[in-house]
């Protein structure tokens, strides 16, 4: 039967990274979608400035939204302190199992938790199941329709704190004009374009960093 395009690029990391090793998780996915196939990974190029991000605000709380292979999962998880945690939402199952399994060849089980859900009916859980009280970093990443309601959301459900930062990703391709618009014009928050290209072309596209003032 034939494979999809996610067990294709786990079978790329199984066949050229190393166990325990996320970063060659990291290049063994760049190099397979770079000369194989495109996927909606970060990528190398966005994911310098993710990890620029992910470095400048050492997070002990992560809130990735869209975990799609889980790429961008293993990117931000490897350059976390000992106990710092991130919690991973993704919708499509499918994604999901083989997320897992991306994760697990790279070793980082304990610092990262995928949860399987619309973010819509996770974020308002966060507090009282996962014990989360504020985060400290998110990183959206999934329907691009979902940037703006679920920002309002973390804010209302008190998962904001004076100085969480937010980076979106794909804010020019495809595209997040609602949430830009209101990012950028929001007293409540300090913003920053981060200009790059679409993963593993030449198309425009660049990712928003949004710091929460509380
Ligand atoms: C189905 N699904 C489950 N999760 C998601 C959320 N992610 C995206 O939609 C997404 C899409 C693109 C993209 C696709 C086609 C194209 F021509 C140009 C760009 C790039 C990205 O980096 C993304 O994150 C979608
Ligand atoms: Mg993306």
């Amino acid at each position: 039967t034939q494979s999809t395009r996610p067990q294709r690029i786990l079978g790329a990391v199984q066949k050229n990274a190393t166990r325990g090793d996320p970063r060659s998780v990291v290049r063994a996915i760049d190099q397979y979608c770079r000369n194989q196939e495109w996927a909606m990974n970060v990528g190398d190029e966005k994911g310098c400035i993710l990890d620029s991000v992910v470095s400048e605000v050492n997070p002990a709380t992560v809130l990735e939204l869209g975990t799609y292979c889980g790429y961008s999962t293993v990117r931000i998880a490897s350059l976390l302190p000992p106990h710092a945690k991130l919690i991973t939402l993704e919708f499509n199952p499918e994604f999901a199992v083989i997320a897992r399994q991306v994760i697990a060849w790279a070793g980082l089980e304990d610092k990262i938790q995928l949860v399987e859900g619309a973010s819509g009916d996770l974020i308002p859980k966060m507090k009282e199941q996962f014990g989360v009280e504020t985060f400290d970093l998110v990183f959206l990443d999934h329907w691009k329709d979902r940037y703006l309601p679920d920002t309002k959301l973390m804010e209302e459900c008190g998962l904001l704190r004076k100085g969480s930062v937010l980076l979106a990703d794909n804010v020019i391709c495809p595209g997040t004009p609602e949430y830009l618009e209101f990012v950028r014009s929001s007293p409540r928050y300090e913003s920053q374009y981060f200009k790059s290209h679409l993963e593993y072309t030449k198309v425009e596209d660049g990712m928003e960093k949004s710091v929460f003032l509380g």
